[in-house]
């Protein structure tokens, strides 16, 4: 997107960081009931309609199986020229995951009938954006956003699962997927830390994410998921150094040079969820996103990002105050930020 259509961009959304990300749910499914709990009102049995979507066929006059999909919507409201608009302004430095995420959203969303879910596992050096771009997903697809009880997170380190206790944990996983399926089909469910999961867990999410017709008498094919992890962070930062080295615009990076060894960095990864999950042996993933390591001039972006939301005026001392403060590898060339924009919203309150 051009900068002239980005100037048309509404202004940028509050999006909470990872603080704020709150677990919705225990594992089990939402309590509300979801689209299912609208549909006695019509006189219809959720069971029977899920049947109906999964075969496709006419439940009775003026319902047929696709305006019924609509019905199930439930809090989804894909807005993605505004989504794209927030990213052409916002995300900084990050050209590869930019593009390949409205992609697969543009394709997936404009789909009534997706044949599998969407399947997109983020990677990168810490504090690259991972986790903003998935609460700016959830912002633009779900009313709530974050907060949408059609939003579910999953995260070892909240959840701790004991090593000694994975067989339960993947029981209430599956049912807190699957529940969560049932009471609507449109749902996201983002997967954090990815690099911390116990091993063989996620090998229970490997029916939901593939072309099945049904799993489990579910239309599970609307739901979308996202992996966030930091493997195949230094590989990435590896690819970039070298570019920069050999004076390569770094938007000339390409996916073809990143996804190989971000594919390689996981497989050798044992505390990576995807170990002998299949998942990635069975190619479930629709996009491998990789995120490049933050440079100076990005670390400014996300430093007038911030005063820009705390509705104050770009101001150069504050901005040289964070990046003076900022510590840049490898130590000959200072190129790219230790921990990307991590630091920069409470380093600003601390030199405002
Ligand atoms: N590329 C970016 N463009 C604009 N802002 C960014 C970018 N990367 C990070 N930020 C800012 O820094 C904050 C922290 O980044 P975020 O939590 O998305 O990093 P992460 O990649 O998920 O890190 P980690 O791997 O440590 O979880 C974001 O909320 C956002 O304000």
């Amino acid at each position: 997107m051009g900068v002239a259509a980005a100037e048309r961009c509404t202004p940028g959304v509050a999006v909470p960081g990872r603080g704020s990300w709150l677990l919705h749910t225990e594992l089990g499914p939402h309590p509300d009931g979801g689209c299912d709990a609208q549909l006695p009102a019509l006189g219809l049995a959720p069971r029977a309609v899920r049947a109906g979507l999964g075969r496709g066929r006419r439940l009775g006059p003026g319902f047929p199986a696709l305006q019924l999909g609509r019905l199930c919507e439930c809090d989804f409201r894909p807005d993605l020229p505004g989504l794209e608009c927030d990213l052409a302004q916002h995300l900084a430095g990050q050209h590869l995951a930019k593009a390949l995420v409205v992609k697969a959203l543009k394709a997936f969303v404009r789909d009534p009938a997706p044949t599998k879910p969407l399947v997109l596992s983020l990677h990168g050096w810490t504090g690259t954006g991972k986790s903003y771009v998935s609460s700016l997903l959830a912002h633009y697809l779900f009313q709530g956003g974050l907060r949408s009880p059609r939003v579910h997170h999953f995260s070892p380190v909240i959840h701790f699962p004991h090593p000694s206790h994975v067989e339960r944990y993947k029981k209430d996983l599956k049912s807190w997927v699957q529940g969560n399926l049932t009471a609507c089909g449109r749902s996201l469910f983002l997967f954090d830390e990815m690099d911390k999961m116990p091993p063989g867990l996620m090998e229970v999410l490997r029916p939901f994410l593939g072309s099945s017709w049904v799993v489990y008498g579910t239309n599970y094919r609307k739901a979308i998921f996202i992996f966030i992890s930091n493997t195949g962070g230094e590989q990435i930062n590896q690819v970039a150094l070298e570019a920069w080295r050999s004076r390569r615009d770094r938007e000339e990076i390409l996916l073809q040079e990143l996804e190989p060894v971000i594919s390689r960095a996981v497989l050798d990864n044992p505390h990576h969820g995807f170990s002998h999950s299949g998942i990635m042996e069975e190619r479930l993933l629709d996009a491998v996103v990789p995120f490049l390591p933050l440079q100076r001039h990005h670390v400014r972006h996300c430093v007038l990002n911030e005063l820009a939301q705390l509705g104050l005026e770009p101001r150069d001392e504050v901005v040289q105050a964070v990046l003076d403060s900022t510590t840049f590898f490898p130590e000959d060339e200072q190129l790219f930020s230790s921990n990307g924009c991590k630091t920069v919203a409470s380093r600003i309150s601390f030199f405002l």
